[in-house]
């Protein structure tokens, strides 16, 4: 078998959204297809991949260098050495081809999208579901029905006053969610507690609300805040600093006593390494971001899972950023924590298959091959715009 073709195209997913730290006016998206030569049930295997938001569509990248590598290798190169099926590994390895070690800069959304797409086709060309795969080839067989999700969104919007605020996170819960994620720090305290309480007026409890902070925060700020916090009990304090400041974060460690979260912007095993040697990162409460469609793929995440495990890391801690459905396979197939769902946002890359009802903040996956996009009507309809 080989591959035939590799096709790329960017998407808007713009919106008028607000982070503390971004807006979303221009964010796009890369869409990749890997077209094969094989045929299942009547037709030709294509797996496709994209990237997650927050970083933009990496398409240059894949034309100027990437891609081009992939065509120039020799076909038998890249599948395994039975040659039944495409080998995710040695086709990450002749991406990697002349790239030096460290600054992983944004390469690793580029290497990212295609390791997607292989791993949608590998599970396609074995005619199982990726979550089953990953279970029978990581975990002797053994795979969780069901995945723990959390509803994220609660941005900054122009003209959003609470009443808006509490009407989005109660739509969140009448779709089944029990968790709920929104964004602080891009308003003085006073107003992102006022935020907060409206929100609790609809959740509840604060162990069904996390907060996120996009990086924005030094660490006076971010103490300030966290005494403000302490008393709600939150689900978990994200990304309080920048991402890449293990000080501020072991700081934070030792002032916050509730659950931390953070790694969404943490782009490869050794940087996730850092934040597990440097960052303070408790075990036994905080939680593990590290989204494998921004940082060189599930090759790469296997890796950083194999590392945590060396580290004394229940795989459990982990859930992933991003909303997407190949971190979903990856949470049922090895057993992670959860994942997060944007239930109304960066259509239609995000979310998981139709008709499976999220009920108390568990998802159940579908049998469908592959990671899962021909039981998800809006993205099989523009992926399919562009390979078959
Ligand atoms: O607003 C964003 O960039 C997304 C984000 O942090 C998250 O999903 O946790
Ligand atoms: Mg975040």
């Amino acid at each position: 078998m080989r591959i035939v073709d590799i096709r790329e195209k960017t998407f808007p997913i713009a919106s008028a959204i607000r982070n503390a730290y971004i807006d979303f006016s221009t964010m796009t998206c890369s869409l990749v297809a890997v077209v094969t030569d094989v045929v299942r049930d009547g037709r030709r295997v294509v797996g496709y991949g994209f990237n997650s938001n927050g970083r933009y569509s990496p398409g240059a990248l894949l034309h100027d260098r990437f891609l081009p590598r992939l065509r120039d290798a020799a076909p038998e190169t890249l599948i395994t050495d039975d040659g039944n099926n495409l080998d995710p590994f040695k086709i990450w390895r002749t991406l990697m081809t002349n790239e030096k070690p460290g600054g992983h800069g944004e390469r690793s959304v580029a290497v990212g999208v295609v390791d997607m797409a292989v791993w949608d086709a590998v599970a396609k060309i074995e005619g199982k579901p990726l979550w089953r795969l990953l279970a029978d080839r990581y975990r002797g067989g053994e795979a969780d029905d069901r995945v723990f999700v959390y509803a994220a969104g609660g941005y900054y919007y122009p003209g959003k006053d609470d009443e808006k605020l509490k009407d989005e996170m109660r739509s969140y819960r009448d779709r089944g969610y029990r968790v709920v994620k929104m964004k602080i720090g891009g308003a003085p305290l006073p107003e992102d507690l006022r935020r907060i309480e409206a929100v609790l007026s609809v959740v509840g409890d604060g162990a069904n609300l996390a907060v996120d902070v996009n990086g924005r925060f030094d660490l006076e700020t971010a103490i300030a805040y966290a005494k403000a916090l302490e008393p709600y009990g939150l689900f978990w304090y994200e990304e309080i600093g920048d991402p890449l400041d293990f000080g501020l974060q072991a700081a934070m460690a030792q002032v916050y006593k509730h659950p931390m979260a953070t790694g969404e912007n943490l782009f490869s095993m050794q940087d996730a390494r850092n934040l597990i040697r440097h960052g303070g990162m408790r075990p036994d409460r905080d939680w593990l971001q590290f989204d494998c469609a921004l940082s060189y793929g599930l090759v790469e995440y296997l890796r950083t899972l194999a590392m945590l495990k060396d580290h004394g890391w229940s795989w459990r801690r982990c859930v992933p950023h991003g909303g997407h459905q190949l971190s979903l396979n990856i949470a049922a197939g090895l057993g992670l924590g959860g994942n997060e769902s944007y239930p109304d946002l960066f259509k239609p890359f995000g979310g998981f298959a139709d008709g499976y009802a999220v009920e108390d903040s568990w998802v159940r996956l579908p049998d469908t091959p592959g990671i899962g996009f021909e039981a998800k009507a809006d993205v099989l309809t523009v992926m399919r715009e562009l390979a078959e």
